[in-house]
């Protein structure tokens, strides 16, 4: 083993049993080992309104009081994991869903309460690239929860784009590796236009006209992160387009 694909799919993908089938049967035809990192942020929006927990989002990440965490960590870990594993298991594909708890594989800390508390929200400080390479080399498809923990018996809520980011990040250390962002869009837009090539000049650009907004500010500078960690190919794609090489928006490094 030498190379590994780290992808990402998002909510609105996995929301919609249609898209979320298309979609995995698309990573199924990938050849050779790969990770797969789920988000899940508008199930977990939607039933935790059916519970009476209103969703609270700052800058594109969610706000996670107690009540919350509950739920994120039963819908990310449970009702999302365990869908996209079952439906793997069904096309043939080996799969292991973890969280960042399980084999301590993706440690955190909680973040600092200053500006903003943002409650049980974690940023990355470890993943254990060991655990991850003995399960690839077993033939295991990896599915990431977007929870980690904090060592002290909390689990704790991280953005998905930034789990597969740090994933890949890591791995780059021993594999070659591709991190590919998949999403309900083309890629990155200019409107209707699609824009094929991203250097961080053009994404300073396109955030300082506000073609790039919301969502996809932090999906775009985890790119940049992973890109800038090793890693050798970063991209952001249609979830249909997920086994295309080179579709969607390319990352640039100059
Ligand atoms: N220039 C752009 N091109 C594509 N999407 C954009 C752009 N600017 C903002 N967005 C928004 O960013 C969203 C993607 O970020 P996010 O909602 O976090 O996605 P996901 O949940 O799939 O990770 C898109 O659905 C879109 O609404
Ligand atoms: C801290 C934080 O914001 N975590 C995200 C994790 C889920 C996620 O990233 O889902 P998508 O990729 O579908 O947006 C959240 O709870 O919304």
């Amino acid at each position: 083993m030498n190379s590994i694909k780290v992808i990402k799919v998002g909510g609105k993908v996995i929301d919609d049993d249609q898209k979320l089938d298309t979609f995995l049967e698309a990573f199924m035809s990938i050849t050779g080992p790969k990770v797969l990192v789920h988000g899940g942020g508008s199930v977990a929006s939607v039933l935790g309104e059916r519970l009476g927990i209103k969703p609270n989002l700052m800058d594109g990440r969610r706000i996670t009081d107690a009540e919350t965490l509950e739920v994120i960590t039963m819908v990310y870990g449970g009702l999302v994991n365990k869908k996209i594993v079952a439906k793997l298991q069904s096309l043939g594909g080996n799969a292991l869903g973890l969280s960042g708890a399980d084999l301590n594989i993706i440690s955190a800390k909680k973040r600092d309460p200053e500006p903003i508390d943002f409650g049980w929200v974690g940023d990355v400080e470890q993943v254990n690239s060991q655990w991850f390479l003995k399960l690839l080399g077993e033939g295991v498809i990896p599915v990431l929860a977007p929870l980690t923990h904090d060592g002290s018996g909390h689990m704790l809520n991280t953005n998905a784009d930034t789990i597969a980011s740090s994933v890949a990040s890591a791995l780059s250390s021993d594999l070659e590796t591709e991190l590919i962002l998949c999403f309900e869009q083309a890629g990155v837009m200019n409107g209707e236009k699609l824009i094929t090539e991203m250097n961080l000049l053009l994404y300073r650009h396109l955030k300082g006209t506000g073609i790039v907004t919301d969502g996809m500010i932090p999906k775009i500078e985890v790119g940049f992160q992973a890109l800038k960690n090793g890693a050798k190919k970063v991209s952001i794609r249609h979830y249909e387009d997920v086994a295309k090489p080179d579709s969607g928006t390319v990352f640039i490094s100059n």
